[in-house]
């Protein structure tokens, strides 16, 4: 299939395009690199552009007959999507309209979606099933959930096929080691421990102790981001145009953020300096995802253990301590 992949770039992006192309699949690479890395992408598949360039979409799904679309690109920072919502808001869903109605000129009529946990606010129930009251706490759970309204109504009137993703804590990086995970500013637990282990951060704060969950630490659900590629692929396969698919992807299992840290002590052989600090603003307690829907409807569930993502990751991390360097 001729695919666009928006964000291609990006952290779980380039692992889908991997999994894509190793599929067969002949991808294009669609990113704006404002906070993708051009070596994370196949040089010859890149296109550089941005989701508001509309006639540049339109131009790239007529000249490659692109079916399908994986759309990935998007702010991703919980914390300024709070003190700036306006670029969110811009960003993630004026380039998401722009990008469905350059689908709409050309007649593709496939998309899968990077939606988030982020999209249910503080759970009522753990394991979160699907059909839990969607009610984000931050604009970023908006920005997404906005977008996931707005193909549900495309599709009704418009006969889109689409597949909201709600990724939980995407974690890990390529089994061969070439891509992996490279934030600017890095905000994410898991490359923030093994920077402590790598010597470039003296200690890793645990935000909040006091939480009612077995250590007092935050619990959340960490999926391996080539099991997430192995998602978008599988629900591909299950798309056609008028059809929805609003996905839990985790793996069930919740991790403190005690037990994150007690793992890449194991992995690295290094004692991680750990500080017990204040909750940060907006963390629910526990986040796991509830994935059985997933196995039902696309035949897919998480096969790495947290041990294979913690280990994948340290592999990245240690041999890329400056990322991509670029
Ligand atoms: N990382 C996670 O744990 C996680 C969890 C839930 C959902 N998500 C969602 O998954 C997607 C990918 O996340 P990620 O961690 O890989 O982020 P990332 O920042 O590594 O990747 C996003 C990519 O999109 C590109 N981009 C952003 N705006 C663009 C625009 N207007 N035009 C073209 N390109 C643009 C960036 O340059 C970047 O390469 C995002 O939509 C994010 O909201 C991620
Ligand atoms: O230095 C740190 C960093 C994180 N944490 C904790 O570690 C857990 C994981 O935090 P991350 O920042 O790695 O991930 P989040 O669960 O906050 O974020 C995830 O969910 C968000 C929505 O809530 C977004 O979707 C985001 O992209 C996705 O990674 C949280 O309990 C957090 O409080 C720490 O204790 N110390």
């Amino acid at each position: 299939m001729n695919i666009l992949v928006t964000g291609g770039a990006g952290y779980v992006g380039s692992h889908a395009v991997k999994c894509l192309t190793a599929n067969g699949h002949n991808v294009w690479v669609y990113d704006n690199l404002v906070y993708g890395h051009k070596a994370a992408a196949p040089a010859d598949r890149l296109v550089v552009g941005d989701l508001h360039e509309s006639e540049k979409l339109v131009k790239l799904f007529k000249e490659h007959d692109i079916e399908a679309v994986m759309h990935f690109a998007a702010y991703a920072f919980v914390g300024e999507s709070v003190t700036d919502p306006a670029k969110y808001y811009q960003n993630n869903v004026v380039g998401t309209l722009s990008l469905l109605d350059a689908m709409r000129e050309c007649g593709v009529k496939k998309i899968v979606f990077s939606s988030t946990c982020a999209t249910y606010g503080v759970p009522q129930q753990v394991p979160i099933p699907e059909d839990h009251p969607q009610s984000p706490i931050n604009p970023y759970g908006y920005t997404k959930l906005v977008i996931e309204r707005a193909m549900e109504d495309y599709r009704h009137a418009y006969d889109l096929g689409y597949a909201a993703l709600r990724y939980f804590n995407a974690s890990g990086a390529s089994a061969d080691g070439s891509i992996g995970e490279d934030h600017t500013p890095e905000t994410h637990l898991i490359p923030l421990v093994l920077d402590v282990a790598l010597g470039k951060r003296e200690s890793i704060t645990v935000f909040g102790t006091d939480y009612p969950t077995p250590d007092g630490s935050c619990i959340r659900d960490y999926i391996h981001v080539d099991d997430l590629a192995d998602a978008h692929l599988a629900a591909l396969k299950q798309l056609e145009p008028g059809k929805s698919l609003k996905l839990n992807l985790g793996t069930g299992r919740g991790m403190s953020v005690k037990e994150v840290i007690g793992i890449c002590e194991d992995v690295t052989g290094k004692r991680i300096a750990t500080v017990l600090g204040e909750r940060r603003e907006g963390d629910p307690p526990e986040l796991v995802a509830n994935p059985q829907t997933a196995e039902d409807a696309i035949g897919w569930k998480a096969k790495r253990s947290m041990r294979e993502t913690i280990e994948s990751a340290w592999a990245w991390h240690s041999s890329h301590p400056d990322g991509f360097a670029d």
